[in-house]
């Protein structure tokens, strides 16, 4: 197993402060005390068990650092974060699964209730889960013409929770949401920006992060308390449902995920990430 460390350390000629997991690293702003964390999980940020604990770690240091804002993106050369490990779902062991789903319930939570305002800066690709990590941030800004974002649970043959659904919905409103999910159609930069997946684009990485920045400073004069109520209140039926029902979920996924239709659908699918380029397969398998 991966040894895991975190270390904290100050550059002084940058006034940053750097906390570094070994999937994770983030670097605070000493001026503006905005956090940039960037995801490393190579090949691609696939979302497993381990690297959910990370996030939800990262994201409970960041606030009780009280941060002023985070802007996640990925330090992969084309991928943003490819969702959930299909290792994790693929011949699960139901011990492993449950804790798996309980801890994504939980870094969703997190990442979804932060009390600092967050942003995402989609640099790659982003299926799925990737998309999902996207949707629960604040505000998006997507970087170039090459890459996909999107929710194609449904070429796999599985589909998207309520509490999934609903965030997509609370972002693109329920008639697109509801086309997205059940076509599994991936987007390219400008369509995402259309449909309002996303609110921003930009030609490079480096432009994303200023709009990014640009966004956390709307923040500087608005009081945290007042941001966080609102944030809140206008998130809360999802949020609380989740709360209401995570063992039914988490029960109901677990079952779901070992019937032989659905782990066929995955060897299916695990088969053909190995046999399609990539951009054909997000875009256009099944
Ligand atoms: C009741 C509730 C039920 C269900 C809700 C479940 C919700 C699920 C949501 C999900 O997130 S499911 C995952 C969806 N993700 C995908 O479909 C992504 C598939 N991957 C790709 O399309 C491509 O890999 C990429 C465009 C992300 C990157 O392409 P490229 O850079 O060319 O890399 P490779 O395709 O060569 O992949 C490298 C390596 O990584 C493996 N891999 C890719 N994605 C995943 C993944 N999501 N999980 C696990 N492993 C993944 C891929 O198989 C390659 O492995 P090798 O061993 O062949 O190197």
């Amino acid at each position: 197993m991966l040894r895991r460390y975190i270390s904290y350390t100050t550059n002084k000629f940058t006034n940053c402060r750097h906390v570094s997991q070994s999937m994770l690293q983030s670097t605070v702003d000493e001026k503006s005390g905005i956090a940039t964390v960037t995801m490393n999980k190579p090949p691609v940020n696939s979302l497993n068990l381990e690297f959910l604990e990370e996030i939800i770690t990262l994201l409970n240091k960041l606030q009780k650092d009280k941060v002023r804002g985070m802007i996640l993106t990925s330090g992969l050369q084309k991928v943003f974060c490819a969702g959930l490990d299909i290792k994790e779902l693929y011949k699960p062991n139901p011990d492993r699964l449950t804790k798996f789903w309980t801890t994504l319930q939980d870094t969703w939570l997190s990442l979804y209730t932060t009390s600092f305002p967050t942003v995402s800066v989609i640099n790659g690709h982003s299926p799925a889960g990737g998309c999902m990590l996207a949707m629960s941030c604040d505000y998006r800004v997507m970087v170039g013409q090459n890459y996909r974002i999107g929710f194609n649970e449904a070429k796999l043959g599985i589909f998207a929770p309520k509490w999934f659904q609903n965030t997509i919905i609370a972002v693109i409103g329920q008639r697109k949401a509801e086309v997205s999910l059940t076509t599994g159609k991936m987007y390219t930069t400008d369509e995402a920006l259309q449909i309002g997946l996303v609110d921003e684009t930009c030609a490079d990485a480096d432009s994303a992060l200023k709009k990014g920045t640009h966004f956390l400073n709307n923040f500087q004069n608005i009081s945290p308390w007042a941001y966080k109520m609102t944030k809140d209140i206008n998130r809360q039926s999802t949020i609380q449902w989740l709360i209401d029902n995570k063992q039914k979920d988490v029960d109901f996924t677990v079952e779901y995920m070992q019937s032989p239709g659905v782990q066929k659908n995955l060897e299916l699918y695990l088969q053909s990430l190995k046999s399609l380029p990539p951009l054909k397969l997000i875009s256009e398998i099944n």
